[in-house]
């Protein structure tokens, strides 16, 4: 054998060796009663089982298979280069959403932090945290309701535009435009479609990096995405200047949308949000409210295409809602509130398909969970499949079964797909709205069936159909 590949043919495997051990050592010595599970292997850890299994259309694999084999309270990993403690099932999700502050705080992947620098580097943490407390307030229904009939008027748009007319089409990159022409509309007022999908443009190019390998060199989809998010911020640092002086001038009015609600609000010692503050705050809900609700509406029409029985439901629903307008009349709250069967619906989707697998935490300081010791700096994440796909939680989970919701509905920290507690998504009411209004435009137009019947599902991150989900319309 070629003496230099024998080098590294014995070397590296005694390295690697020596490095694994020694790091399995330095854990264990120091804290013998962490949770069971296994660290993989030194910096990679588990990530690529953890990448990988959602890739091949099992997101829930990981975590299954880790649950049944170490606990099903909590078990050890490292993903994403840190030792992470996963919690499980409804007490877990109940004890990281009431620890928020005290002995957790949030905590994302680096790559999501090199590409979204916390407004803790634009400004100052004060403002940060101002903004935090302050963005429900812009997103509580009461603040929303005046917004449901711009989301009609888009979703009418969008689908004379993209649907009508059209006899196959693909669903994801439609759901996509819609909803990010009705966030640009409901946030900003831009409702042009040209200047919509130029300001598409760099979003889809942030999309692609935000879980990419965090490699900071020219040409990487990393890199694209930092400089995308600076394209978009200095976009919508200039768009924030140009609504002041309209504001000023009277030309743009104090509830045309969340921008000038923002920029009118004062704290409690009666100032002004910061500006750098309220574009990043923007950024930020664009990217957290586009791909999650239209993966959302794109399962939706996946299931009511294999469920015709469910369909049915859903069109009687929306469809005394639609004969109950006037010709031109616009959705509104009342006709919201009567679509509970279709709420139903779309919760019991987020349950088999949820948009976001989990989200991630750090400890603030030492802690006990189920007996097993969680040191300081560790990081914890909650997974919605501890309890979405659990038959304690939910029995027959597999089975598609919008009563369930019916109602006090699931037991408490049982459906997770917004999270819970004072981290609970913030945008949770205005995506139940544009969904709901989804689903009346698309129901009232049209039937579908599948182009392909047993279409693989993907996690990257979130969950898809891998070709988009075609289907061929069927006009009623
Ligand atoms: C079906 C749609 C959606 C789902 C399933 C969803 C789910 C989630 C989840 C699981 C979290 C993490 C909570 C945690 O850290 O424990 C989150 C955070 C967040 N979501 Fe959503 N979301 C959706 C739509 C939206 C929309 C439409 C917006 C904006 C209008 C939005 C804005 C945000 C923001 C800003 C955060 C970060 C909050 C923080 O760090 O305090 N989301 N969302």
């Amino acid at each position: 054998m070629d003496p230099i590949l024998l080098f590294y043919a014995t070397f590296f495997p005694l390295l690697s060796l020596a490095f694994l051990i020694f790091y399995k050592k330095s854990n264990y010595a120091s804290n013998p009663n962490l949770p069971p599970g296994r660290m993989g292997l030194p910096y990679i850890g588990e990530s690529i089982e953890y990448l990988l299994t959602g890739r091949r259309g099992h997101p829930e694999k990981f975590l299954k298979d880790r649950m049944a084999k170490y606990s099903s309270q909590v078990f050890k990993t490292s993903i994403f280069g840190e030792p992470m403690a996963v919690v499980c099932g409804a007490v877990g999700n109940k004890f990281l959403f009431s620890n928020e502050n005290k002995l957790v705080t949030s905590w994302w992947p680096d790559s999501v932090n090199k590409i979204f620098p916390s407004s803790t580097q634009t400004s100052s943490k004060e403002e940060s945290i101002k903004m935090r407390k302050m963005l429900p307030n812009f997103l509580k229904p009461e603040a929303l309701q005046r917004y449901i009939g711009m989301m009609d008027m888009i979703a009418q748009r969008h689908f004379e535009a993209s649907w009508e007319g059209k006899q196959e089409i693909t669903v994801f990159p439609l759901a996509k435009r819609y909803t990010f022409w009705v966030a640009c509309k409901v946030f900003l007022s831009i409702e042009d479609p040209v200047h919509v999908s130029k300001f598409a443009d760099p979003f889809n190019a942030l999309a692609a990096g935000i879980i990419a390998v965090p490699i900071d060199l020219p040409g990487t989809p990393f890199r694209r995405a930092i400089n995308a998010a600076e394209t978009i911020r200095k976009e919508l640092m200039a768009i924030i200047k140009q609504r002041k002086m309209d504001l000023a001038e009277n030309k743009a009015t104090p509830n045309q949308d969340i921008l000038s609600h923002m920029l009118l609000a004062t704290d409690e010692k009666g100032q002004y949000l910061n500006e750098l503050n309220i574009a990043d705050r923007i950024l930020g809900l664009l990217i957290g409210g586009h791909d999650t609700a239209s993966a959302t509406v794109t399962f939706i029409v996946k299931y009511l295409a294999e469920l015709p029985n469910i369909y049915n439901e859903v069109y009687k629903e929306q469809m005394e809602i639609a004969r109950s307008k006037k010709e031109g009349e616009m959705l509104n709250w009342e006709d919201i509130q009567k679509m509970k069967y279709s709420w139903n619906v779309a919760c019991e989707v987020m349950r088999l398909a949820p948009p976001l697998q989990g989200a991630f935490r750090e400890a603030i300081t030492d802690f006990t969970f189920a007996g097993f010791s969680i040191p300081k700096g560790w990081k914890l994440h909650w997974n919605v499949n501890s309890t979405h796909k659990n038959p304690e939680c939910f029995p027959e989970p597999e089975k598609f079964e919008p009563a369930r919701f019916e109602g006090s509905g699931p037991a408490p920290y049982t459906f997770v797909p917004f999270g819970g507690g004072p981290r609970m998504c913030p945008g949770k009411e205005y995506a139940r709205l544009e969904i709901l209004v989804f689903m009346h435009n698309v129901i009232k137009r049209f039937n579908w069936e599948k182009l392909i019947p047993d279409e693989m599902i993907i996690v990257d991150p979130l969950p898809m159909p891998a070709k988009g989900l075609p289907v061929r319309l069927l006009p009623h």
